[in-house]
């Protein structure tokens, strides 16, 4: 099993580039089943997650071939509408393949999906939103078998702005004769990024980044080439690792408008930000100060999934900071692992109140959950001496090479082989 080893203590400095995101690229994955033909996607990450798409859609029939960060997808001799149990189990994007497999061949057979363990995540609104379109779908002993005969636009409205709800319902409304209007929809960049990649194969589909997406059902498809926006999570992760550790590095290849709620806070706690077109370029001087209370919210609001690495920096600010987090129930599986490194926090609930401490040591501690590791790695090359991560295959599904890209930076941090 690999492990992180992390010699904590030296500042950052330098370029880092980000690269493209996990959220976008696993549904546009999904999506590429879609269209009978040959998608071209470009910026792919080299991720655990996308490997495991790869595999699901080499399991339908698809001819997928990766070279660097391309991946070029052939769906036209897809042949399956099931998905096996142990790729259903990888990764919470697996589902987003029921409303793709629906769209293309009217029926489909598979588990419930993995993914981070951050609390119950249902798929209520997945289910009802298919089934809406007239989808029938049977719920039998663990797995979902649906059927659709004859799929029909309508309007949706979803009762939380889920990211996978409504990914699954653009995705299913593709095939639909007539409009569907989904309400209350995500508006997270990767809905965004999913509309162009629907559009750049021949859909129309407008509204993304507001409440209100359209979808006009069928459509003359094409052979399309898409590339993927930049993961704006993996960006946090370094500003926050930078924010630990201090010094002062630009973060390349990102859209600072999708990094906006972060930034305002990295700035509050003493950083210095300075944001231009594609980079964000971050210096920092240890103490940081505490923040106000820092809110998980859909985006526009703080991303729950920048929650643990914004902890991680501000476990040594001078006062006290508070999260509440909002999106999950049960997100602080990191807390026990940051507190063996000597960070004082107390949790009730969806509350973590953080009271600064002079300094962190280097611990043996251990990644649940992905974020919540890449939270462990900023602490750690904040805190004195060494470190070792374990659990690091967490990592892996969102961050690639991780320690590559903080070696460049100056970080000492390793990836051993071993217990
Ligand atoms: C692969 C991917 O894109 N993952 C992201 C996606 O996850 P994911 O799509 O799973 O997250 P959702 O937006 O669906 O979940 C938000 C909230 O809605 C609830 N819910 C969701 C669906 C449903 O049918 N019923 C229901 O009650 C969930 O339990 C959660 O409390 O958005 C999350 C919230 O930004 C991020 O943390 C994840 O990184
Ligand atoms: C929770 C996450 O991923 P997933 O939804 O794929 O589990 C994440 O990216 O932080």
């Amino acid at each position: 099993m690999s492990t992180f080893l992390v010699n904590g203590g030296k500042q950052l400095y330098g370029n880092v580039k980000v690269h493209g995101a996990k959220n976008s690229v696993l549904p546009i994955l999904a999506a590429a089943i879609v269209n009978p033909g040959e998608s071209i996607l470009h910026n792919c990450p080299d991720l655990s997650d996308v490997t495991a798409s790869i595999k699901i859609l080499e399991h339908l029939g698809c001819t997928v071939k990766r070279e660097n960060g391309t991946i070029i997808i052939d769906s036209r001799s897809i042949c399956r509408c099931d998905i096996p149990d142990e790729l259903m189990r990888e990764m919470r994007s697996s589902v987003i393949f029921l409303g793709a497999i629906l769209a293309r061949a009217g029926e489909a057979k598979m588990s419930f999906p993995g993914g981070c363990e951050l609390g119950p995540r249902p798929i209520d609104l997945h289910l009802s939103s298919l089934r809406a379109l007239g989808a029938h779908i049977e719920e039998k002993s663990g797995n979902l078998l649906c059927r659709a005969d004859r799929m029909r636009g309508c309007e949706i409205n979803l009762s939380i702005p889920s990211v996978g709800a409504t990914e699954n319902a653009m995705l299913a409304a593709c095939s639909c004769e007539g409009t569907t209007t989904i309400t209350n929809a995500a508006r997270e960049p990767e809905i965004t990024d999913l509309q162009n990649f629907l559009c750049s194969m021949g859909f129309s589909v407008f509204g993304a980044g507001g409440s209100t997406i359209v979808v006009e059902g069928k459509a003359k498809l094409h052979d399309c080439s898409h590339t993927v926006i930049s993961d704006r999570i993996v960006a946090a992760t370094y500003l926050t690792a930078v924010a630990s550790a201090g010094g002062e590095v630009n973060v390349e290849d990102v859209d600072y408008r999708h990094l906006s709620t972060v930034t305002s806070i990295l700035s509050e706690a003493g950083c210095r930000i300075r944001s231009e077109e594609n980079s964000v370029i971050i210096s920092c001087k240890k103490p940081l100060k505490a923040v106000r209370p820092v809110r998980t919210a859909p985006y526009p609001g703080f991303p729950t999934d920048a929650q643990a690495p914004l902890m991680a920096a501000m476990l040594c600010a001078e006062g006290t900071s508070v999260f509440i987090e909002n999106i999950f129930e049960n997100r602080y599986r990191h807390v026990d692992e940051l507190m063996r490194m000597g960070a004082d926090i107390k949790v009730e609930g969806r509350v973590a109140v953080v009271c600064g401490v002079p300094r962190l040591h280097g611990a043996s501690i251990k990644a649940t959950d992905l974020r919540g590791g890449a939270a462990l790695v900023a602490a750690a090359l904040g805190a004195e001496g060494e470190s070792r991560i374990s659990g690091i295959s967490h990592i892996d599904r969102g961050y690639q090479s991780l320690e590559r890209s903080l070696a460049e930076i100056g970080a000492e941090i390793l990836r051993t082989d071993g217990p």
